[in-house]
């Protein structure tokens, strides 16, 4: 299949291109226009506002880039160093750093570029260039215009100091460190803009940034030119293009399917098919196609961050995958490992996978993809025709796969109505597993899964993601946005968790009222080690801490008298209470025998003094007696 850059050669567009710029295009080897670009360049040269659909790989970054840059060129006054003269909106760091590579090797085969030096050895002649190149003593014969990246990933101060030093006359980035650094900063200048793309528009609102497109919009000079970009649009841009663009022209560019002469929206050269198998084959099934297609170059897409994860460890760990490259790419990594892994893939050769989440299903230019696979669907259907467009790119031929499960068949209806044509391919017959071949080479489900499960039962890494991946796709399932084909009701979770190659089902709430039989594998999860022995080491302390904790906890509780003590505790306490109780109660008895002695005792003197009383008394009577008797006897 030839190129699609048939439609014309570049001088013959009108308004005509500047001298430099046609010189340049021819040495970058660009002979001819796409028919986005024969369309589109025109249109916003003469002032109208546009919106863009093309199919993946029609070379829509350069129907906005050469535009823009031809108007800054053609200005009457040069811009100065913050002055902006372009703003690029784009949904992804990858995408918005991809186009800020075209825009400099543009302006570089121009002779117009400005460079933006941020290394330390250059800072001074930077300082000196600066000069040369500020306003008013500007260079009159060549224009020299500068772009800047801002897609966040360090502070925005840092952002902010490096346009006070460098400038930025056509500025590049993601919209949420770009709706920061215009809404709240002065020093970046729009008073000159003369146009704002917004690249991928439509996922920029999926993506839930219409707000922030909108104080964009809100802080920007209405004397510009506006654009819209996108192999997708959707009704949600409705209220985004009434706030941005005036009198809109609309560019569609229309592919035939060159057989039924239908309209479609996939480029002609991609060849799209789908697969019905179980997801518990998904796996072996994917190895099929690898066996079938040496030496390609293939980006396999997932539903979640998690399951990239797992899937990259694991069949890094399977010896089918001894000879392949394997990247990962996903929106939770750190933005610079992301950067090195797509400049990676990029350049590998050889047999290479990519793994990754949607956050690479978009305009992403990796040259020479053969294979798209979606081993799971995308939870959003436009991302499906952008995800197999990253194969098939400006007319070259290229194949995408999707495995659907026999319950999500319908599926290909569902496309088939937005326009985008598959064709059934048979499932891969499984290899017989045979004693007297080396099992590793064999392709076969059960085997592959078998070794999946025993793997993760081996290092805890594996083992930890593979839940982590697992409870990570039930939840996207469960919550995908074509409901009404991809049933969680309908998932047989068993198959799932195969495809994990779980040991045991984790417990969620998404999975309480189904009923599953797994088996799994019946070990003890506590006995999995990490292969990195620092982090086993580091949990085997961990995990004697906590058996020290518990053990604290447990006397304590003991003293309390909790339930869980030890049965010889429990006796000696017992004991030990009831001697309590025996001393107390002595402690009382001999109390009573002393108050009732001490009363005997007083009973006994009373009775003591009321005798010696009474005998006083008959003493005191006699001596009275004798007394009188005396007397008698005296008188
Ligand atoms: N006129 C041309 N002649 C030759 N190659 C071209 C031309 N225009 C663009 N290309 C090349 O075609 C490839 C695809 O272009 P681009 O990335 O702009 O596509 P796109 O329409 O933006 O795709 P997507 O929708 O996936 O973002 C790039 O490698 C680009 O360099």
């Amino acid at each position: 299949m030839e190129s699609i850059a048939n439609a014309g050669t570049w001088d013959s567009l009108n308004p005509k291109l500047l001298d430099d710029t046609l010189q340049a295009l021819s040495l970058l080897g660009y002979t001819q226009m796409t028919p986005v670009q024969a369309s589109t360049i025109p249109l916003f040269l003469n002032s109208k506002d546009v919106i863009v659909e093309a199919v993946t790989g029609s070379g829509k970054t350069l129907a906005f880039l050469i535009p823009i840059i031809e108007m800054i060129k053609r200005r009457e006054r040069n811009l100065g160093k913050n002055k902006i003269g372009a703003i690029i909106i784009s949904p992804t760091r990858e995408l918005a750093k991809q186009i800020h590579d075209v825009c400099i090797q543009l302006l570089e085969a121009m002779g117009n570029l400005k460079e933006v030096k941020e290394d330390k050895e250059d800072e001074d002649q930077d300082e000196n260039e600066e000069e040369e190149v500020d306003d008013e003593k500007m260079d009159e014969d060549k224009i020299l215009i500068s772009t800047q990246l801002f897609i966040g990933g360090n502070s925005v101060q840092e952002d902010i100091q490096k346009f006070q030093k460098y400038g930025g006359n056509i500025v590049i980035g993601t919209p949420g460190r770009l709706e920061d650094l215009l809404k709240r900063h002065v020093i970046f200048n729009t008073g000159d803009l003369e146009a704002l793309i917004l690249d991928e528009a439509d996922r920029l609102l999926d993506m839930g940034f219409e707000k922030s497109l909108r104080n964009i919009i809100l802080n920007l000079p209405k004397q510009r030119r506006t654009g819209l970009f996108s192999a997708t649009m959707s009704d949600a841009l409705t209220d985004l293009i009434k706030a941005g663009l005036r009198n809109p022209v609309r560019v569609m560019v229309k592919v035939e399917d060159i057989s039924t002469k239908d309209i479609q929206r996939t480029p002609q050269s991609l060849d799209i098919c789908y697969l019905i198998c179980e997801n518990n084959e998904k796996i072996a099934q994917f190895c099929h196609i690898l066996k079938n297609e040496p030496d390609k170059k293939f980006i396999v897409y997932f539903a979640t961050c998690s399951c990239v994860d797992y899937y990259f460890k694991a069949l890094g760990a399977l010896p089918l995958f001894e000879n392949y490259s394997l990247f990962s790419l996903h929106g939770k990594m750190d933005p610079k490992r992301r950067e090195n892994v797509y400049k990676n893939f990029i350049s590998a050769i050889g047999s290479s996978i990519l793994l990754c989440t949607d956050v690479a299903a978009r305009g992403l230019d990796i040259p020479d993809v053969d294979w798209v696979i979606q081993i799971d669907p995308p939870q959003d259907p436009k991302c499906f025709a952008h995800r197999c467009g990253r194969t098939a790119r400006l007319g070259k031929e290229g194949k995408a796969i999707v495995f659907l499960t026999p319950k999500e068949d319908t599926y290909v209806d569902f496309l088939k109505i937005r326009k985008i044509p598959m064709k059934e391919i048979d499932k891969y017959q499984d290899e017989e597993i045979q004693e007297n071949v080396k099992r590793t080479s064999i392709i076969n489900t059960k085997l592959i899964n078998e070794q999946l499960l025993k793997n993760n039962s081996k290092d805890r890494e594996l083992y930890e993601k593979s839940i982590k991946a697992f409870v990570s796709w039930v939840r996207a399932y469960n919550e995908h946005q074509v409901s009404y084909i991809f049933r969680f009701k309908n998932v047989d979770v068993a198959l799932v968790a195969e495809a994990y190659g779980l040991l045991r089902l984790p417990r969620m709430p998404e999975l309480k009222n189904k009923k599953i039989e797994y088996k799994g594998l019946d070990i003890d999860p506590e006995t999995i080690k990490y292969k990195d022995k620092t982090r086993e080491k580091q949990r085997q302390i961990r995990l004697l801490k906590e058996k020290e904790g518990k053990l604290n906890n447990k006397q304590k509780k003991g003293k309390k008298g909790g339930k869980n003590e030890a049965w010889s505790q429990k006796k000696q306490l017992k004991e030990r209470r009831l001697e309590r109780r025996e001393k107390r109660e002595r402690k009382r008895d001999a109390k009573t025998r002393n108050k009732v002695l001490a009363m005997q005792k007083e009973e006994e003197m009373r009775k003591e003094a009321e005798k010696r009383k009474r005998e006083l008394e008959d003493e005191w009577n006699e001596l009275r007696e004798e007394a009188k008797l005396l007397k008698k006897k005296k008188n």
